[in-house]
């Protein structure tokens, strides 16, 4: 769809998203606490912290992070180097206002990837850019060890798992050390010591996904879910894909009326999804009872179109974003 088409239809879309009272206390699971632990005793043999974050919404993750206390004592005395992983799937015409904005707040060392991607040029810089970091600064009680060791942190599903292993492909040449999900969560071992480069001895400490507990508003969180950061289940798939829809008209991005042969841009998330269900087959049998009797009749299934909904823009299939 043309945008100057889309845009007759700009007066339709919300201009606020009513997030009926919801709230996100319950929205995180209880091991991230323990997380936190693990990473504070570890922190002593750590030269560098790869701190990893989605760059569509990577802004909002920093922020978010830096504002907790715990987070703050823990982390901000050590090297860091701000990983804004998911480029593939991030509007990078936004790229130098973002990279503004963390400069603003004392971030300079900054590295797009697409962990997913065989050769990522950008994976290949982490090492040296680690090495010019941590030259810049004391190494206290490792001056005298050869060998690096790199923390990774962040939110789950960020693809923490993922980069440990773009790493050793481009670096050591060898396969899958991590194992990688599409769901949050997947990295709940304790924290494992991967080797990430040869020359220097480089490891990597390999963290479960760790979320500060406070996030400051439901948009926030709602943010973190359409990212895939949170389960779905917890916060509801009906309300993420309303979200979705609301932000895909805020932001222009109007690829989902051909992809699911709407006649024009929604803001009606029940009639997208029904035409989702229709395009899809995701539909359901259910009997019905009427005056004549019981009858058997079809109606769209309106979760599993939510599902899928969610799940193409999360591969991409609806456009490009950046939602902070
Ligand atoms: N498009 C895209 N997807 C990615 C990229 N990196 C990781 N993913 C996907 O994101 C999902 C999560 O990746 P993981 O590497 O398991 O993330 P994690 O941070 O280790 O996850 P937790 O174990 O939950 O903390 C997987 O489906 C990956 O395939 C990327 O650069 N681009």
């Amino acid at each position: 769809m043309k945008l100057y088409q889309a845009l007759r239809h700009v007066d339709k879309f919300r201009t606020v998203f009513d997030f009926g009272g919801r709230e996100v206390a319950h929205w995180f699971p209880g091991h991230m606490a323990k997380g936190l632990k693990q990473m504070r005793a570890n922190l002593k043999s750590v030269d560098c912290i790869i701190e990893i974050h989605d760059a569509r919404i990577s802004f909002l993750l920093y922020h978010t992070i830096k504002q907790n206390p715990v987070f703050q004592d823990t982390l901000s005395a050590k090297p860091h180097l701000l990983i804004l992983n998911k480029m593939d799937l991030a509007d990078l015409s936004n790229k130098q206002r973002i990279l503004k904005k963390l400069e603003k707040e004392g971030m300079t060392h900054v590295l797009f990837t697409d962990c997913l991607k065989q050769r990522d040029d950008n994976i290949k810089k982490l090492v040296p850019m680690v090495m010019d970091i941590i030259a810049s600064k004391p190494r206290f009680n490792r001056e005298e060890n050869t060998n690096y060791c790199l923390m990774v942190i962040g939110v789950p599903n960020v693809g923490k798992s993922s980069l440990i292993n773009s790493l050793r492909r481009t670096n050591l040449k060898k396969g899958r050390a991590s194992r990688v999900g599409g769901e949050p969560g997947i990295t709940k071992a304790v924290l494992t010591k991967i080797q990430v480069c040869e020359r220097p001895i480089m490891y990597l400490l390999d963290t479960p996904g760790v979320l500060p507990p406070k996030i400051e508003s439901v948009e926030t969180g709602m943010k973190l879910a359409l990212c895939g950061t949170i389960l779905d289940h917890l916060v509801g798939e009906d309300i993420i894909a309303d979200y979705l829809l609301y932000s895909l008209n805020r932001l222009g991005k109007f690829s989902y009326v051909e992809k699911y042969d709407l006649q024009e841009p929604s803001d009606d998330i029940q009639h997208v999804l029904k035409r989702i269900a229709v395009k899809l087959g995701k539909t359901q049998r259910v009997k019905a009872i009427t005056g004549v009797g019981n009858v058997t009749i079809t109606i769209p299934n309106y979760t599993a179109a939510a599902y899928d909904f969610i799940r193409a823009f999360r591969k991409g299939e609806l456009g490009q974003v950046m939602l902070d």
